[in-house]
């Protein structure tokens, strides 16, 4: 989970790999109003991402004993507990890393992106909305100031410590 340009597509596939289990973008699940919405520079609203988040946990639920990684935004606490519904989890059973970053580090990233359809001045209004994890709620937070490959390490040994 995270605002955009945190990485996590970047590190979420990295630790796919590293876990062995599949990865999924939920940026790839959204319908097609919802990435026209965004390419035209608007914010997606509540109602835009229900349907997404509950196809996101849809997918989850349809992979859940091989254990799989997500890479989705989850900007809410409610957003979350949807995600969990959709995939069937209880509150302990989705474990949310919380990808985050100083604000002018993501504008750079995302400036220096190339061919995405999120527009970087969108990063203020997920910051806007961004509710980090509450205590009853099973996940980690990681600065994103490291580099990839250390950052997939870091998360490993969150998901899976010792
Ligand atoms: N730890 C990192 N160090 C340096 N560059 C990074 C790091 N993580 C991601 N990047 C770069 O920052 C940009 C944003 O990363 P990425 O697309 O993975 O973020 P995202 O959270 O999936 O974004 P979005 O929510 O918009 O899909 C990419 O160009 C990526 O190569
Ligand atoms: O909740 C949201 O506002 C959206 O899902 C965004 O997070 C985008 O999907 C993503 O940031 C673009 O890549």
């Amino acid at each position: 989970m995270g605002v955009t340009g945190t990485g996590k597509t970047t590190v979420g596939r990295l630790l796919a790999e590293r876990l062995g289990v599949p990865f999924a973008d939920a940026d790839d699940l959204h319908p097609p109003a919802n990435i026209a919405k965004m390419s035209r520079g608007t914010p997606l609203e509540d109602a835009d991402r229900w349907p997404w988040l509950d196809a996101v946990g849809r997918w989850a639920a349809a992979r859940g004993d091989t254990g799989v990684v997500v890479g989705c935004s989850a900007l809410k606490r409610s957003y979350r507990d949807r995600l969990r519904a959709a995939a069937g989890r209880s509150p302990g059973g989705l474990f949310f890393l919380h990808l985050h970053g100083d604000p002018a580090l993501l504008t750079a990233r995302l400036t220096g992106r190339r061919g995405h359809f999120m527009p970087p001045a969108l990063l203020a209004s997920q910051l806007a909305v961004l509710e980090p994890l509450e205590p009853d709620e099973a996940g980690a937070e990681l600065d994103v100031s490291a580099g990839p490959a250390v950052l997939a390490a870091r998360a490993a040994a969150a998901v899976h410590p010792g």
